[in-house]
């Protein structure tokens, strides 16, 4: 089973999500990070930002590998997760930039960027550390609930209700991308060790279905059962099942 940790507020939150990646640094500062957008892991960012202003961390010689991005979005559009990374984390640390790795939504062949986003995992070898959030609908990067689940990086066409969850961030809905890069099932679940960070009371449902539930591809996230070494960190409201 996970081990589930419930942060008493939001600073707690950040700092055990942040204090775990900022251990892994000190102990292994050439780690492999995989990493996650989304709200939850914002405030995790922005306490690792203070640890490494603090000395308490540092990026010089790691090397970051995102889960997902957004087809058809420039690398400088304001919700592009390349765009969120560099300014939530990455040109706020002494992570070298070249280190930093997003699929590339933006290349005009999806498929061969996705093609060759598995091979520079593979070449990578394994993460120590996979940052996860969860979606609404169970989603882990942006694997999609369904029939069938896919191993490594591929193009996906995204739910409605995803696209509908993501809205708030963009104009209307009619700009949310349709697509999707994503990392697969097998690359999430070759990481050493996962890291789910889960906030809000409208999470509540599906995390207790992910970690209690059937392990299905109807909910992809259930599929973190099958790995030996997951922390779920909630907040007290996402927790509330569990
Ligand atoms: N593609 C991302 C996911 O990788 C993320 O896990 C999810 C939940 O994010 P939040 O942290 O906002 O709940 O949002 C998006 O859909």
């Amino acid at each position: 089973m996970p081990n589930i940790i419930k942060a008493q507020n939001e600073e707690q939150f950040n700092d055990i999500g942040a204090g775990i990646i900022a251990s892994l640094l000190q102990s292994n500062p050439k780690a492999l990070l995989g990493l996650a957008t989304g709200s939850s892991p914002v405030g995790v960012y922005g306490r690792l930002v203070e640890l490494y202003k603090e000395g308490s961390v540092s990026f010089a010689e790691a090397q970051s590998y995102n889960l997902d991005e957004y087809v058809g979005l420039p690398a400088d559009h304001p919700e592009s997760y390349r765009r969120f990374m560099d300014e939530k984390l990455f040109n706020l640390v002494d992570i070298n930039p070249e280190n930093t790795h997003v699929p590339m939504g933006s290349s005009p062949d999806p498929e061969q960027a996705a093609a060759e986003y598995t091979q520079l995992l593979q070449q990578a070898g394994r993460l120590d550390l996979q940052i996860l959030g969860v979606g609404l609908n169970g989603h882990i990067g942006f694997n999609e609930p369904g029939d069938e689940l896919h191993g490594f990086t591929h193009v996906v066409t995204l739910d409605e209700s995803t696209r509908q969850a993501n809205a708030r961030f963009f104009s209307s809905i009619d700009e949310v991308p349709t697509q999707a890069i994503t990392m697969g099932i097998a690359s999430i679940l070759h990481a050493k060790q996962i890291l789910l960070l889960v906030r809000g009371a409208e999470k509540a449902e599906v995390i207790a279905r992910a970690l209690k539930g059937p392990v299905t591809t109807h909910c992809p996230a259930s599929l973190l059962q099958t790995h030996p070494n997951v922390i779920v960190l909630v907040d007290q409201e996402a927790g509330r099942l569990l």
